[in-house]
């Protein structure tokens, strides 16, 4: 019997680094937006019944989506940080009714489902808190201008969404990471610092973050593809 999982997908952002006339949520993919596209997805997944989706308080677009009808969507307010998005969005939920909460970025609409599928088993057969994640395929090095160190990267992942964690570990994990001043950009990094293991389930590599231009390309390609 698997619980009720709550999902929770931040669309708050503005998309700087995609350089667009709107957040890049809100781009066209394949005849609807960015956003659209990937609750289609997530939909697909019979255990996700609820949706919080976090958007920003002046969002003049979240009005017109396609999905409003339906009745398992809740707006949440964005917060000024991705963090704080997915934070407002846990306050909104009943963990007794939905222990389990999956964290999805609006910004990965082209995620396979059998990955998702796949977190979902591996996190509720030991239930521990997980990620998809890929591993690192290529030389990786620090620096700025030039380059200072290689990096080993054995042991090193890619760390992707859905994120999957039990909602009340997670809801206490994020307020407290952020009341320290912990620098948070995945629900994995609240939950490390708190001390609660996170298994690493290796998911494909196409599940790509739509961030610069080129991604939208690449998206498009992957979602005609499948
Ligand atoms: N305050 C924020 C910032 C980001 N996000 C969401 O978190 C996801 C991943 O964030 P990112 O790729 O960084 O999106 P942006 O912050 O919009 O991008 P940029 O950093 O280029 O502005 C996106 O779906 C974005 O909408 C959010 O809900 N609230
Ligand atoms: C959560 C995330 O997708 C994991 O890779 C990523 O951190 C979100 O992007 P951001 O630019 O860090 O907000």
């Amino acid at each position: 019997m698997i619980p009720n999982i709550a999902t929770v997908i931040p669309a708050a952002g503005v998309g700087k680094r995609m350089q667009a006339d709107r957040p890049k949520q809100y781009l066209d993919l394949c005849g609807a937006t960015v956003l659209e596209q990937t609750v289609r997805r997530l939909q697909q997944v019979s255990v996700l019944q609820q949706f919080y989706i976090a958007v920003s308080p002046d969002d003049p677009y979240y009005p017109a989506l396609s999905f409003l009808q339906q009745g398992c969507f809740q707006r949440v307010q964005g917060g000024t940080e991705r963090a704080n998005s997915v934070l407002n969005a846990l306050q909104q939920i009943n963990a007794e009714q939905y222990p389990w909460v999956l964290v999805h970025d609006a910004a990965r609409p082209v995620v396979r489902l059998a990955d998702v599928q796949m977190l979902i088993e591996h996190c509720l057969a030991q239930n521990v808190g997980g990620i998809l994640a890929t591993p690192v395929r290529d030389t990786m090095k620090r620096g700025t201008s030039q380059i200072e160190q290689t990096v080993e990267r054995s042991g090193l992942w890619h760390a992707y969404t859905p994120q999957l964690f039990p909602t009340a570990l997670l809801r206490t994990a994020l307020t407290d990471a952020l009341c320290a001043g912990v620098a948070v950009t995945d629900e994995a990094s609240a939950m490390e610092w708190a001390g609660h293991p996170v298994l690493l389930v290796p998911g494909h590599a196409d599940n790509i973050k739509i961030t610069q231009a080129e991604d939208l390309a690449l998206a498009r390609f992957y979602l005609e593809r499948n």
